[in-house]
């Protein structure tokens, strides 16, 4: 149940990227990877799809090496989805959606009646039923966005990486897609969503994990990891909290402040709460 790294370390084009990564994900959670631009989130949820090899540490799967896995294994039970996914080919939307069964089908069979149940079920989630037929090529960014979603979920697999998935959408579509992924996480899935928007990450996320500069600077529920001290420290920001009229408590980025991202003004060890605890 727990997809987890030990000390990883990943360079590329010989600079590294991630350093001394320790995290241990637990399913049925929702985490938020939060962090400014070029912190290592891509990388990191690249490393846990075992798509990028480390040069020290690694990944495992309910304690087995990642890499040792077979890759239909591995696709079948960790689903991705990455930021500026193309569509390359002009096949309806439904036939990106069914892509998303290919690791559970053998070589050249035709979808089964459990593919043609996964692939509706995962475009209803994602609001693109009506897009069905639609020739995918000419999506909007955020119709696209919610069509690769839904090939993800039409896996169906114990973990869900999103790389970005609300960048491209409207507010409505926003909440209905971190609903969504809030949802899969309770109903067992383990969902890891990089995440720029603080606001929706400090809402919906059960655990919030921040890298900044290839390290983990921050890991615990959402009120802890995203505290002022962390937000001046990682992001260079200020933020104005309160509580909706429903109780939930929310933040706002809302300034520069002044000490800028990797600024020094926090001390790290006042702002690391290691070892969030599910919620299941
Ligand atoms: N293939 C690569 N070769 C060399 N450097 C790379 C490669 N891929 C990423 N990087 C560098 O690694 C660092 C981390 O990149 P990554 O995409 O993981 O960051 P990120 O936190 O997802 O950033 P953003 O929020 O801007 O999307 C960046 O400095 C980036 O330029």
């Amino acid at each position: 149940m727990t997809l987890a790294t030990r000390d990883l370390g990943i360079r590329l084009d010989g600079r590294t990227i991630l350093d001394g990564i320790d995290l241990s994900l637990t399913r049925g959670m929702l985490t938020g990877l939060v962090g400014p631009n070029g912190a290592g989130k891509t990388t990191l949820l690249r490393a846990l799809a075992s798509l990028v090899a480390p040069v020290q540490g690694g990944v495992t799967l309910d304690g087995r090496a990642l890499s040792a896995l077979p890759r239909d294994e591995r696709a079948r039970r960790i689903a991705v989805l990455f930021q500026g996914g193309e569509i390359g080919w002009p096949i309806s939307v439904r036939e990106v959606v069914a892509l998303g069964r290919l690791p559970h089908r053998r070589a050249f069979a035709d979808p089964s009646a459990a593919d043609g149940a996964a692939i509706t079920r995962a475009m209803a989630r994602a609001d693109i039923a009506h897009l069905a037929e639609r020739i995918a090529t000419s999506l909007s960014s955020g119709e696209r966005m919610r069509a690769l979603l839904a090939r993800a979920l039409a896996v169906e697999a114990e973990w869900l990486l999103a790389d970005e998935p609300v960048t491209a959408l409207d507010p409505a579509h926003q909440l209905d897609a971190m609903t969504l992924l809030r949802a899969a996480s309770r109903e067992g899935t383990g969902v890891v969503a990089v995440l720029h928007d603080l606001a929706l990450a400090a809402r919906f996320c059960d655990r919030i994990v921040v890298l900044s500069g290839g390290r983990l600077l921050a890991d615990g529920p959402p009120d802890a990891a995203l505290s002022d001290g962390l937000l001046a420290h990682a992001f260079g920001v200020t933020a104005e909290r309160g509580r909706a009229a429903d109780g939930t408590g929310y933040l706002l980025p809302w300034a520069r402040s002044g000490s800028g991202p990797e600024g020094g003004d926090c001390d790290r060890a006042g702002i690391c709460v290691p070892g969030a605890s599910p919620t299941e």
